[in-house]
């Protein structure tokens, strides 16, 4: 038993490597087709590769910030300013000021940045594990699941939130299948078709507007995704079209889970507080180098949209699954 989970933790991708004192990342923008590093060697590179998407994912966007203030300190730079580069590279996900807050807050104690960073980094890969050991008790034998963007591997430190309970349901020996959201504009559904194909878990991609079509014909039993931020009041932020799944789901009463690991909580911020990332428009309308719409056509590219309590069934979390007004009994 022990040996079988050995194999299947070292057939996982690790999207972040720390070696030689130099932060590796798999480059996000080049899969699903090349698997190629990107190596970061100061906090600015490290701050690009959040921005432009090398990286990408909450959990893992954390991790290689706290790596990249451990850079800052390496090469002696400016600690203060690494901190405000970093913290100024993508606004929604809660995981990547909750790393650089421990590990400032590490650094002002007189601890080693890098110790703090290596700690969130191990963490990351526990707590992942056991979101899916705990959530994939919800998965049953033959469910069909429908998950979104990329909540895998790639966007953790290695077993993923949403994709680790079907992973784990998977290597339980239930026979499931996952439903794949594209997920326009940024396709992060084929990361998550790349990491099920690597492992051999069955899957089909959708475009994100056959999601409704499918739950109307009763072919989606679960959905599952991941989280960007949680709030007090059961508020998910997660990748755009989540919120659209979510009333989905209510209308066909189809359960609906969102998994994540207590560093994605934010018990302090209001709705008002939280800014929804909007990126460069031309993510919606070109494709690679091909305009998509009519020369001059304005569009909104909002990266993150925000999922009310009542449409949510459970919150997976590592220390057990919550409805979503019970979130303070996680912080007891
Ligand atoms: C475990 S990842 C959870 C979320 O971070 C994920 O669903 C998501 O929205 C990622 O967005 P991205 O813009 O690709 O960083």
């Amino acid at each position: 038993m022990k040996i079988k989970k050995k194999i299947k933790s070292e057939i996982l991708l690790k999207p972040i490597i720390w070696e030689d004192n130099k932060l590796i990342l798999i480059d996000q923008r080049k899969l699903p087709h090349k698997l190629e590093y990107y190596v970061c060697h100061n906090y600015k590179d490290v701050a690009f590769a959040i921005k432009e998407m090398v990286v990408r994912g909450a959990p893992a966007i954390g991790v290689a910030a706290a790596y990249g203030l451990a850079l800052a300190e390496i090469n002696e730079d400016d600690i203060e300013e690494a901190y405000k580069t970093l913290k100024n590279t993508r606004p929604t996900a809660i995981n990547l000021f909750y790393a650089l807050d421990r590990c400032m807050k590490a650094y002002k104690e007189g601890k080693s940045i890098l110790e703090e960073a290596k700690r969130i980094h191990e963490e990351d890969i526990h707590v992942c594990k056991k979101i899916g050991e705990v959530g994939e008790k919800l998965i049953d034998d033959g469910d069909v699941i429908l998950t979104h963007c990329n909540a895998g591997a790639l966007a953790t430190s290695m077993y993923g939130t949403a994709l680790s309970v079907i992973r784990h349901a998977f290597w339980n020996g239930k026979k499931i299948i996952v439903i794949v959201d594209e997920t326009r504009p940024r396709l992060q559904g084929a990361l998550t078709a790349f990491e099920l194909k690597y492992e051999g878990i069955p899957y089909k991609v959708i475009t994100d507007n056959t999601a409704g079509f499918l739950m109307q014909k009763g072919e989606v039993d679960k959905i599952i995704v991941g989280a960007d931020r949680i709030l007090k009041n059961g508020t998910v932020y997660n990748k755009i079209g989540t919120y659209s799944l979510a009333v989905l789901a209510k209308y066909h009463d189809i359960p609906f889970y969102v998994a994540a690991p207590l560093s994605t909580f934010d018990l302090k911020s209001k709705e008002e507080d939280v800014i929804i990332e909007e990126r460069d428009k031309k993510e919606v309308l070109y494709l690679k180098d091909i305009l998509l719409f009519p020369e001059g056509s304005d569009c909104y590219n909002f990266a993150f949209d925000k999922t009310p309590a009542e449409l949510i069934t459970g919150i997976i979390t590592e220390k057990g699954v919550v409805k979503p007004n019970e979130i303070m009994k996680l912080f007891k």
